[in-house]
């Protein structure tokens, strides 16, 4: 099976798990694209939900697939998330996210999810946080070159801001840069997360520590269901 094949099929799983009447947090990227599809497929069948999405993308391919969107407004609580992850650290089902540049707003809807399902290939999963990818931190644009400085002096390496393919700088849907954090194997993720998080200009950081309630991953052999 190819890659795509594995996040579809985790995708998929995660999307038959939503109940009519629930109240859904649709992810970003390309493994959350194929959930958002199937979602939209069994509202074909019947199926009633309402979505709350996670990026500016993923609103967009949910209305293509025809799935009622809601808001904070009116829903506080969501009755499950959907999203998939740069990371999986086993054991504990802490996360990295956020190289699609949305981890603001996966985080503002996963901590308001009863359920934050989250769907993988089986590259993902790691020893130790931080072994592939980086921590992505979204920032205020004032004083980012300070904020820079002081993510360098928590361990971070080669922090600069994030570009689109065409060398121009990317900007989160809500306005802000991004800075691509290399700490290599993070030992103390929530050590880590509490200095990020204290850190004047920073929005928010892509360490998701204590919110997955389960994860999905696509293994050649089946679909693994991982729950603390
Ligand atoms: O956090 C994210 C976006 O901000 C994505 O969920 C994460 O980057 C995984 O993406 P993909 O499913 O394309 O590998």
């Amino acid at each position: 099976m190819s890659m795509e094949a594995f996040k579809k099929a985790a995708a998929r799983r995660a999307a038959d798990m939503v109940q009519s009447g629930m109240v859904v947090g649709l992810g970003t990227g390309s493994t959350a694209k194929y959930m958002i599809e199937r979602l939209g497929e069994r509202i074909t069948e019947g199926l009633e939900i309402m979505g709350i999405p996670t990026s500016e993308d993923s609103a967009e391919k949910a209305q293509k697939a025809g799935i009622p969107l809601t808001d904070f407004a009116t829903h506080r609580r969501l009755d499950i998330a959907i999203d998939g992850a740069d990371e999986v650290e086993r054991g504990t089902l802490n996360l990295i996210k956020g190289l699609g540049g949305a981890l603001t707003r996966e985080k503002i809807v996963a901590q308001a999810a009863k359920r934050f399902v989250v769907i993988v290939d089986a590259s993902k999963p790691v020893d130790h946080l931080g072994e592939r990818a980086p921590v992505p931190v979204e920032v205020l644009s004032f004083g980012w070159e300070c904020t820079a400085d002081r993510l360098a002096s928590y361990g971070a390496r080669g922090v600069k801001p994030r570009t689109d393919r065409d060398g121009s700088l990317f900007v989160s849907d809500s306005g802000n840069m991004i800075l691509d954090c290399h700490f290599g194997p993070i030992m103390d993720p929530a050590a880590l997360s509490a200095k990020i998080d204290g850190t004047a200009g920073v929005v928010a950081h892509g360490i998701f520590l204590n919110m997955a309630t389960e994860v999905l991953v696509a293994t050649e052999q089946e679909i693994e269901r991982w729950e603390l």
